[in-house]
Formats: C-alpha cells, sequence, structure tokens
C-alpha cells in the first residue's frame, strides 16, 4: 500500500512527524528546568519562555503534519480508487464471488475514504504517541538516567501490553466484521427482495438469513466486547506498575526536591501517549482489516493476453476437450469438442442445469477452463487481451444489465462512439423502436436502477440492440428472445440474422423455430455433449435430442417436423 505513495512526499511527511515527536519530548522535557525553576531554582521566565517556543514550533510543526497526511490520504484516495477500478475491470469474472463483491464494494465505497483520512486522524497520532516516549526516554537518560532507564524498560512493554490486547481481540473483530458485513448483505436483499417475500406471505425476520445474520452479528458484538475486557485490564495495570515505577524513580533520583517533583509530572505526562494508543487501537484494528481487503482486491488475478489478433480465416469457436466446475470436485462442463464457423448458426439445447450458459460465459472468458482449450478465431482465448477478445463477441445473456442511465447510452454501450443513426437502426433492428416511441421521453427516458421501469422483454431488446450495435464477429445468445412475443421474436431473428453470412451465432435455444433454423445442433445433458448435427439428423437418430423435441412440440402444440 505504501508503495502507492509518491516517495518524495512520503519521506517529507515522516520527516515532519519525527520533528513534531522530538519538539514533543522536548517541550516535555523543558517541564523539568521549568517546575524547577517555579519550585525554586531559579530562571522561571527563561524556562518558561523555552517551553512556550517549543509549544508554539510545535503547533506549527503538526499543523504542517496535518496537512502533509491530508495530501498523502487524498493521493493514496486517488490512486487507490484508480488501481481498483482497473483491476475489478480485468478480474476473472469467476474469483468475484458475492463475498468478495462485497469486499470490492465496501473497498470502493468506503476504503480509500477511511484509508484518507486514517492517515492525518489516526497513523499521524499512532506514530507520535510511539516516537514520544522514546525520544523522552533518551532526553531522560540525560537528566536522570535511573529513571531514563526505567522510562526506556517500560516502551517494550507497554506496547507489548498494548499488542497482546489487540491480539486477544484481532479473531473476534474479523469475526464481528464478516457478521456485520453478512448483516448488512442480508439487510439489503429483505428490501430488495420484499415483492418475491411478500407474494410468498413471508412476513417478521425470525427464522429468516435476516433473522438469523442479525443474531450472528449481536452475537459477534458480545464476543467483541469480551475479548476486550481482559486486554483492558492488563493495560491499566501495566500502566498503573509503569507509573509507579517511574515515581518511585524519580524521588529516588539524585536531585533536589524541587526538581524530583518536575520529575514526576514527566513521568506522567510520559504515559499519556500509551493510553492515547490504547484509545486508538480499536481503529488501528479496523484500519489494519481495511488494509488488509483492499490488499486482497489489489492482488487479485487479473486477465492478461499475449496480444493475438483475430484470424478471420479461422473458425469463429473452437471448444477441444473442455472441462470446467464451478467448484473442485463438481464438472459442470465435461470434456466438450465443437466447432462454430463464420455465417453459421449453433444452437445449444437441452434441459435445465445441463451446463449450456457456463459454455457461452467460458468462450467470453468469464471462467477459465480447468483443462482443454476454448479458440476464437484461430488463438485460445487466453491469448487475447481482454478487451480485443470482447470486440470479437456480441453477448445477450440471460440477465439483462442495464444502469441507471438514459435508454441511448444503455443501447450506446455496445459501441460508445456510434453515431445516433446507428444507434436508432440497432434498436429498429431489435424492435427496440417501437418501445422508444411508446416512452414519453423516448430515447431520453431513463431507466432507472437495473432497467427497472422497463418490462422483460423491453430490456432484452436493449440487449439484443447492444450487441447488434457492437457488429461483432461472432454472437452469444442466451435465451435472447425468450421475453418476446412471436412476432417481436421473429422480427429480432431476422435481424441477427441478417449479417449472417459474416457472423458466427451459437445460440442457447428453447424456441422450436429457433433451434430449427439452425445449421448445427449440440445437445447438452450434464456438461457432455451426447449427441449433435442438423436437425433432421438428430430427429432420425431417436435419441435425447429427439425425445426433447417431441416433448416440446407437444407442450407447445406445435406443427413443425423438421424431418418430414
Ligand atoms: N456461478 C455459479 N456458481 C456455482 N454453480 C453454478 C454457477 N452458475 C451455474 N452453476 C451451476 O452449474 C450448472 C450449470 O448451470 P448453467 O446455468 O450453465 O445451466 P443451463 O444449462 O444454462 O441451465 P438453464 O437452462 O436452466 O439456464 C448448474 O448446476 C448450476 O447450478
Amino acid at each position: 500500500m505504501i508503495s502507492l505513495i509518491d516517495r518524495r512526499a512520503l519521506a517529507r511527511y515522516l520527516g515532519l512527524l519525527t520533528a513534531s515527536a522530538v519538539i514533543r519530548a522536548a517541550a516535555l522535557l523543558s517541564l523539568f528546568p521549568l517546575l524547577s525553576a517555579i519550585f525554586g531554582d531559579g530562571g522561571t521566565l527563561t524556562w518558561t519562555a523555552v517551553f512556550a517556543v517549543l509549544v508554539a514550533v510545535g503547533w506549527l510543526v503538526d499543523h504542517r503534519v496535518a496537512g502533509a497526511g491530508f495530501s498523502i490520504g487524498f493521493e493514496l484516495l486517488n490512486v487507490l480508487e484508480g488501481r481498483l477500478l482497473d483491476r475489478l475491470q480485468r478480474i476473472p469474472l469467476g474469483w468475484l464471488t458475492t463475498d468478495r463483491r462485497a469486499e470490492a464494494r465496501r473497498a470502493l465505497t468506503s476504503a480509500g475514504r477511511e484509508l484518507c483520512s486514517s492517515i492525518a486522524w489516526l497513523v499521524t497520532p499512532a506514530i507520535n504517541a510511539l516516537l514520544t516516549p522514546a525520544l523522552i526516554g533518551l532526553g531522560l537518560l540525560l537528566i536522570a538516567p535511573r529513571l531514563g532507564l526505567v522510562a526506556l524498560a517500560a516502551v517494550p512493554l507497554l506496547l507489548g501490553t498494548l499488542w497482546a490486547g489487540m491480539r486477544c481481540v484481532r479473531a473476534s473483530d474479523a469475526s464481528y466484521a464478516a457478521a456485520s458485513q453478512e448483516a448488512a448483505e442480508r439487510v439489503i436483499e429483505l428490501a430488495q427482495a420484499q415483492a418475491a417475500l411478500r407474494a410468498a406471505g413471508r412476513a417478521g425476520t425470525d427464522g429468516t438469513a435476516v433473522g438469523r445474520a442479525l443474531a450472528g452479528q449481536r452475537a459477534a458484538v458480545l464476543r467483541l466486547v469480551g475479548w476486550g475486557v481482559p486486554g483492558q485490564i492488563l493495560f491499566g495495570l501495566t500502566a498503573q506498575v509503569a507509573l509507579l515505577a517511574l515515581a518511585v524513580a524519580a524521588v529516588l533520583a539524585d536531585v533536589t526536591g524541587a526538581q524530583a517533583v518536575a520529575l514526576v509530572v514527566v513521568a506522567v505526562r510520559f504515559v499519556e501517549p500509551f493510553t492515547t494508543l490504547a484509545e486508538l487501537s480499536p481503529a488501528l484494528q479496523n484500519l489494519r482489516g481495511t488494509v488488509g481487503r483492499v490488499r486482497e482486491l489489489l492482488a487479485a488475478p487479473v486477465l492478461a493476453g499475449n496480444g493475438a489478433a483475430p484470424d478471420l480465416a479461422e473458425p469463429a469457436i473452437e471448444l477441444r476437450d473442455v472441462r470446467f466446475g464451478y467448484e473442485s470436485g463438481r464438472t459442470t462442463v465435461d470434456g466438450v469438442s465443437f466447432t462454430v464457423r463464420r455465417g453459421t448458426t449453433t444452437a445449444i439445447v437441452g434441459p435445465s442445469g445441463a451446463g449450456k450458459s457456463t459454455l457461452l460465459a467460458l468462450i467470453a472468458r468469464f471462467h477459465e477452463t480447468d483443462s482443454g482449450s476454448v479458440r476464437v478465431l484461430g488463438h485460445d482465448v487466453r491469448d487475447y487481451d481482454p478487451a480485443d477478445l470482447m470486440r470479437q463477441l456480441g453477448i445477450v445473456f440471460q440477465n439483462v444489465y442495464l444502469f441507471e442511465a438514459s435508454l441511448r447510452d444503455n443501447v450506446r454501450l455496445g459501441a460508445p462512439h456510434a453515431a445516433d443513426e446507428q444507434v436508432e437502426a440497432a434498436a429498429a433492428a431489435a424492435q427496440l423502436d417501437e418501445v422508444v416511441g411508446r416512452l414519453p421521453d423516448g430515447w431520453d427516458t431513463r431507466v432507472g436502477e437495473r432497467g427497472a421501469t422497463l418490462s422483460g422483454g423491453e430490456r432484452q431488446r436493449v440487449s439484443i440492440a447492444r450487441a447488434l450495435l457492437k457488429q461483432a464477429p461472432i454472437l452469444l445468445l442466451d435465451e435472447a428472445t425468450a421475453a418476446l412475443d412471436n412476432a417481436n421474436e421473429r422480427a429480432v431473428v431476422r435481424a441477427l440474422e441478417a449479417g449472417g453470412h459474416e457472423r458466427a451465432t451459437l445460440i442457447v435455444a428453447h424456441r422450436l423455430s429457433t433451434i430449427a433454423r439452425a445449421d448445427q445442433i449440440l445437445f447438452l445433458d450434464g456438461g457432455k455433449v451426447t449427441e449433435a448435427g442438423t436437425l433432421d439428423e438428430l430427429l432420425a437418430a431417436g435419441g435425447g435430442f429427439a425425445a426433447y423435441w417431441r416433448q416440446r412440440e407437444q407442450a407447445a402444440g406445435w406443427t413443425l417436423t423438421g424431418a418430414s
């Protein structure tokens, strides 16, 4: 994390911080001659002036330290946000589990801010509290050597006790952080799932995930408080013992009575920074967790390539003995091989959970295969720079993600520099123009969070328009027309087929009409391609696909029989 900060700014900050600690220690040590003077040694005015100058200079330096701390904090915030965003855009999607997504959200929304302010409010006083007593101890060696030795010995003892206290709460602190995060996620889920919960007649939180998460959070708070108590007691005792030893050493020092009183005052002030550190320790613990989370995200694997350029003469998609499982020991894609050439459409058909969507996700390199290779236009997907691979693919997946922006901007996401006419042509092809005509603000209509103000079919059309606007050589469609009515579906399919001789299309298909038009059908069952061929060939084979087809035909009351 420190490597993200400009070295010169860091050196300036640390230099000022050291100067501040030296001045603090000197001001405190000047109490010795000042108090001695007040109690009878003479020279009160001079030492009062020395003390006043040290306090004033210390105040000025502290002011500069705060400025340097804030400027480092803001630089860290800036650099960190950029790095985290960059990392997030290149992380394999499979790495972003629900937990890690929540961590990433926290890291982006609050960690930067937390780290930024922590430098000035937490790191500065903590370093000051570490340096000042050590410097006072060294100074005391010159004034009263035995007291200096006791003070220097007290530094590691008090710090060790503090460390032990922090260590005691560390495990419960981590489990409290996890429980709080779980509770926060469940509460958000509770708000988002209100429609489903009310429809299911579920009210209250007893026995629900959110109820359990809140109970877990309460238990974690109790554990945290409980584990904090021994550390506090131990630190309190050690501080008292240290203070007593210092006071005894001050009284026994070879000094006058007035000087002994002055030394006792210095000794009392010597212990104060440790109390400050003890007060800061929960926040320091918290900061430790935040830094750990950010570091995990910054160390996440990223997708990289070696600059492969697509070869349009090669097959558009080629899978060779691909195996993949979301979790180790569970195979979702089991030795799949097939080829899709440009100018052809391949339909993937199969029962729910067979692995159809997973296959498309592997082609888009949202996950890395466990073995075998996925090739796109002549190269393994791992050889492409991620952005270059994405340029080859137009993607319409089941879950359409729309941004809280205008309809036009949502479509333009497919090709950010496209002219308005191109956006409108793609929208017309996706039957979206009819939706635009109906909306009060037309193209400028805001679609709401995740496209909440549009229907499922309308969202799907936005996604199709995006993919068409991109004019990529390969289209990956996952139930792309499932939410459209028959008339719209026919029009959209015509648009998708319009670039037919240029494009390769791989479509997860449920509609019989889509399957019937495909040049090649892959029947996927249990992660394996069990049958592959044209509709006629598969129906003639009378295997799993033929059974699936007949069943769908009966359910739909459909009359097309491709084999006849
Ligand atoms: N992100 C994930 N993490 C773990 N398992 C997953 C994940 N996504 C899918 N699966 C599992 O992988 C298997 C295949 O899922 P996939 O979505 O590819 O099937 P599908 O054939 O597209 O199904 P459907 O037709 O119902 O959409 C299923 O058992 C599913 O539960």
